[in-house]
């Protein structure tokens, strides 16, 4: 579709190694300035390649402040190519009228496997026999060493992942219990524990599965720890604010822990080059990997397109489908009319000073489309009128005290 902002103009920025399948993407759709890099940006970098980006692709290493988005002074939307979407400032940038994107589903098939291979690993004290025979030592023993069938598998936060979890370790024989802050269908013979604590005291493994938000934060610290059975097992491949490190690197020394696996640390090196500092490095009986919880070829083959699908039929057509940040709208195409964008504080009077827009001049409306958050409005306006027209609405539609953002599409 002919776009009154030339697609070969926009350019798109995406960073930290996205799948080619996005690169891919925006091209059959016509986007040919595209800059890619395969690691993230020291910051003052980041602020100067993102100064004139209109669309920026990045994965969980990227951190866009509110200071880094006021740098970003043609940007109309960030995708983050993966799940969660912490490492933005999501109201910073609803505030500068740029939705986010993710990819919600993607890659919680590969987060589910690891975690299945980890608890067996786990159970067989693997670590640290593999560590002791790197070292050319021998422990053939059955000590320590346990199936998984029958074992209590504790899983904190029931969602995407964790019900495949769930579901995955029911077929070999665990026992699922689950505590979340939502009532959640239970999936197979998976039962909701009466709270943390009751999940803690009850799991011979605890995984944990939450987003991080200012409720998860160090979540598990001493006093939950001191809650889980002597030798229980703990796994963390959601957040690394999720766990109080120090408390469970404690928690291992004292064997009150048996072993954990961890794939996701309070800091992270920024990329493979730097160097990886853990309390945990060196403690055998500890799976440590580097967030690849979502890294496979699979997942990030998906992920490539989802994300970049989205950003481009945000650009294309105006559509927020699934946005994690903006007012969600889903668009029909209307060829025939101009489609004009205007995004706007959520403040009372905003909409009639649009509509007496359109009325003053006459305008005929095809089709208007309005959905709001409690900071942001976000209209849609298929209107007839030549690109002259247009471009003069755009004008006047910018000067309405309130707008954020407005976007002559078509
Ligand atoms: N290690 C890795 O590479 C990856 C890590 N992740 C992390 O895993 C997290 C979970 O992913 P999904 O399952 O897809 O998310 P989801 O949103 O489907 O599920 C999260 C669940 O946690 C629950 N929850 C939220 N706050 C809670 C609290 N305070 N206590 C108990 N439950 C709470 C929610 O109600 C929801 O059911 C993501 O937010 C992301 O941070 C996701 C993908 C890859
Ligand atoms: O693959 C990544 O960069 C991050 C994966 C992740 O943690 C997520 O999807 O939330």
């Amino acid at each position: 579709m002919k776009t009154s902002f030339p697609k070969q103009d926009i350019k798109v920025l995406l960073l930290e190694g996205v799948s080619r399948t996005a690169v891919e993407t925006f091209q059959r759709a016509g986007y040919t300035q595209i800059e890619y890099h395969a690691k993230s940006l020291p910051e003052e970098e980041l602020k100067a390649r993102i100064a004139d980006a209109h669309i920026v692709g990045i994965r969980s290493r990227t951190h866009l402040t509110a200071d880094v988005l006021d740098h970003a002074k043609r940007l109309i939307a960030v995708g983050c190519y993966c799940i969660g979407t912490n490492q933005v400032q999501l109201d910073a940038a609803a505030k500068l009228g740029i939705p986010v994107f993710n990819a919600p589903y993607s890659n919680t098939r590969s987060v589910a496997e690891l975690v299945i291979a980890e608890t067996i690993m786990l159970l067989r004290g693997i670590p640290q026999k593999n560590a002791l025979c790197h070292r050319g030592g021998w422990t053939k023993s059955a000590t320590g060493s346990f199936e998984a069938r029958d074992k209590v598998l504790g899983i904190v936060g029931y969602g995407h992942i964790g019900t495949q979890v769930g579901v995955l370790a029911e077929s070999f024989g665990m026992r699922v219990i689950f505590h979340d802050i939502e009532t959640k269908l239970s999936l197979g013979n998976a039962r909701a524990a009466t709270s943390l604590e009751d999940l803690l005291e009850r799991s011979d493994i605890v995984t944990l599965h939450v987003p991080e938000t200012p409720a998860t934060k160090w979540m598990i610290g001493h006093n939950e720890i001191a809650k889980m059975r002597k030798g229980a097992l703990l796994i963390n491949a959601s957040r690394g604010t999720v766990v109080d490190i120090d408390a469970l690197a404690d928690a291992l020394r004292s064997e009150h822990i048996g072993g954990a696996a961890i794939d996701v640390f309070p800091a992270e090196p920024k990329g493979n080059d730097d160097p990886f500092v853990s309390p945990l490095v060196g403690v055998d009986n500890v799976i440590l990997t580097p967030h690849i919880g979502g890294s496979t070829l699979e997942a990030q083959d998906n992920i490539g397109i989802e994300v970049a699908s989205k950003l481009v039929r945000y650009s294309d057509n105006g559509s927020t489908l699934s946005a994690v940040n903006f007012p969600e709208v889903t668009l029909p195409e209307h060829p025939h009319s101009s489609r004009l964008l205007h995004i706007h504080r959520n403040v009372p009077g905003v909409l009639s000073r649009i509509n007496e827009l359109f009325s003053a001049g006459n305008m005929n409306i095809d089709a208007q489309f309005l959905q709001t958050n409690p900071d942001v409005g976000y209209v849609v306006i298929d209107v007839s009128a030549d690109e002259q027209q247009a471009a003069a609405l755009k004008e006047k539609l910018s000067a309405i005290p309130g707008t954020l953002r407005t976007r002559l599409l078509y």
